[in-house]
């Protein structure tokens, strides 16, 4: 049936969604935008298999993937190959807008950091995952996530919105179940491996950014 045929295209696991994470990072500890990218796609792909009440977050994420996919496929994706080189490229050549939105309302650099800022959740999120407890709520780990690393960015529709969408959120067996990486114990271990990457990313693009001045780009 056409329906069974959707949920086995849905169907994936988280573990190798986090593992992109790891491709990140080259030798010299730059960050490849291309695998950056993909990660985001994956968590977009586990989002949308959520359901429906998520679909302006994800569309949001979409639209951001979708910017830099298009850098990295231009003429000059080249210069996006890392965010290093990436950042270098769009300040030497001031394509990016410093203090207020004006001709590059779409740079590479401020489309980065909504992601940059949206792994921060990410990682405070997985971190709340991996030490819960059976009765813990996902929807309050994510809330307490979202509101320690997004809330102060976003206005206060948005905020409205994701919180209201929190709610829907599975229950932790359920959300576990999505993940699809086995049984409770072995997510814990898996989210104990997967963590100390991201945040190593987190963190490399943390420094990059603030050494530029770029942590509060419109
Ligand atoms: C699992 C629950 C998922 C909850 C997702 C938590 C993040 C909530 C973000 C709410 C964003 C709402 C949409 C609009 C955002 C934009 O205004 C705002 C600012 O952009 P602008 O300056 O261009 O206007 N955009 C952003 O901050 C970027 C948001 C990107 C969110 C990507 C979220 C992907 C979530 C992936 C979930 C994976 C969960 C895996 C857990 C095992």
């Amino acid at each position: 049936m056409a329906g069974s045929v959707a949920s086995e295209d849905q169907k994936f696991c988280l573990q190798e969604v986090l593992d992109t994470f790891k491709m990140c990072l080259s030798d010299n500890k730059e960050v490849y935008t291309q695998h950056y990218v993909a990660g985001w796609r994956g968590l977009v792909k586990f989002l949308n298999s959520l359901g429906s009440v998520f679909g302006f977050i994800s569309k949001d994420a979409v639209n951001k993937i979708q910017i830099l996919v298009n850098y990295l496929n231009g003429e000059n994706g080249s210069q996006y190959v890392t965010v290093q080189s990436m950042v270098k490229y769009e300040l030497e050549n001031e394509l990016v807008d410093i203090t207020k939105r004006g001709s590059h309302p779409e740079s590479g650099c401020r489309t980065l950091l909504r992601l940059h800022r949206a792994l921060r959740w990410l990682e405070l999120f997985l971190e709340r995952l991996r030490t819960s407890t059976e009765d813990s709520k996902t929807s309050v780990m994510c809330a307490e996530a979202y509101n320690e690393a997004l809330a102060q960015h976003h206005p206060w529709m948005i905020r409205k919105a994701a919180n209201m969408a929190f709610y829907m959120l599975p229950g932790r067996p359920a959300f576990f179940e999505v993940m699809n990486v086995g049984p409770p114990e072995q997510v814990v271990a898996m989210l104990g491996e997967a963590l100390p990457l991201i945040s190593e990313v987190y963190q490399i693009t943390e420094t990059l950014y603030a050494q530029h001045n770029l942590l509060d780009l419109p």
